[in-house]
């Protein structure tokens, strides 16, 4: 019988809290496609603030926030975008910025800390002379906190050239934000200044954020006009979204502040977990809410055998591969849910390695 749930597999699963609950039964409506749904305008314009942005556009996920952000950006037949080989947009998108978008994808490595070489970058810049045969350089793209590097932060400066690389070249610079509150949170530095060469940015309300649904987009006001004619190509137009943005005005207000408590959180699960026999967690490299941990060659454990186990104490992790397993801590993640996961995981690690003893 399993005694509590504690769900690690991401920070997409919170439950809206009853707070946000009461605010979308009263929130103030009108329909967003045919004019202005007022609760959308009032987040649109919190966000585009926060942001340092001219404006915003609710859509209904992170995903169609970075579609509809390349496919501005990069509206001209043979456009090409630079982008992480390890990034969001380009593992996990369905490949959507070039079957929908129809932008080709130019990828460099990953670094372990999220970031792309500065000179790499330069170099994968097509040259305009080679447009008989090249596509056409428009748009780079950088993803803050980097998610599959485990959460790692992109700093102000890298992010700083970046953009000067983007200007010198004449191009366009997107940023996936899914998670920059957490960049911002980590780091000490407000989202504006974060973002501030960005042209574009998808940031996530439905993550750390704990939104029942929904991301926003922001940039110029001639962008975001050509953002939501585009969102409602894509199918995103939507009426009376007062509803969810209701939730998300009061996730902002509830859990912004909380991220500081799910990073210190996530570095006790990290420690915890580090000292385990057979089990290995780069701790320093755990800057926001997530933790990658490898199972050492010999130790018996394997990704499959500890996730059913730990399944069986209501414990719910995803396997990254065969070795690694991902936890990802948020607002609804109690300290108290740590010291049982930790209690689970070595119970779960010796029963794996000597099963004799059990
Ligand atoms: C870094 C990053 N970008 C974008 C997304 C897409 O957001 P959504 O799931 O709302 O489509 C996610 C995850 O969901 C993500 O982790
Ligand atoms: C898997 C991925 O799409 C999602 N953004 C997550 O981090 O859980």
């Amino acid at each position: 019988m399993v005694m509590r749930t504690v769900d690690l597999r991401s920070d997409t699963v919170t439950r809206p809290t009853d707070a946000m609950r009461e605010a979308m039964g009263s929130a103030e409506v009108d329909d967003d496609v045919l004019g202005y749904d007022p609760t959308a305008r009032r987040l649109e314009e919190e966000i585009a603030k926060m942001m340092g942005k001219e404006a915003a556009l609710f859509v209904p996920s992170g995903t169609m926030g970075n579609l509809i952000c390349v496919m501005v950006h990069c509206d001209v037949r043979g456009s090409e975008v630079i982008l992480g080989d390890n990034c969001h947009i380009h593992v996990y998108e369905n490949g959507g910025i070039s079957t929908i978008g129809g932008v080709h994808p130019k990828t460099i490595k990953n670094e372990e800390d999220g970031t792309m070489d500065l000179g790499a970058i330069e170099a994968a810049i097509r040259d305009p002379k080679g447009s008989t045969f090249y596509p056409s350089t428009r748009l780079i793209c950088l993803e803050n906190t980097h998610a599959n590097s485990g959460g790692r932060c992109l700093s102000v400066e890298y992010t700083d050239r970046v953009g000067e690389i983007a200007k010198r070249h004449g191009l366009k610079l997107h940023i996936d934000g899914a998670r920059l509150f957490n960049a911002s949170i980590a780091l000490g530095v407000p989202v504006h200044r974060l973002v501030q060469a960005a042209d574009s940015v998808s940031v996530c309300l439905s993550k750390g954020l704990g939104a029942p649904i929904g991301s926003v987009v922001v940039g110029s006001q001639s962008f975001i006009e050509k953002a939501k004619t585009l969102r409602k190509t894509l199918g995103g137009g939507m009426r009376q979204i007062g509803v969810l943005c209701a939730a998300a005005l009061v996730a902002l207000q509830e859990n912004l502040p909380k991220l500081q408590f799910d990073h210190k959180k996530t570095k006790l699960l990290a420690e915890g977990l580090n000292q385990m026999k057979g089990i290995r967690v780069n701790v320093a490299a755990v800057e926001t809410n997530m933790i990658f941990m490898d199972m050492e060659d010999g130790s018996k454990l394997t990704a499959e055998k500890l996730r059913k186990s730990l399944a069986e104490h209501g414990i719910l992790v995803i396997p990254e591969n065969s070795s690694r397993i991902r936890m990802v801590i948020h607002h609804q993640i109690t300290t108290s849910d740590v010291h049982y996961t930790l209690s689970c995981f070595k119970q779960a690690v010796q029963m794996i390695q000597e099963p004799s003893r059990n």
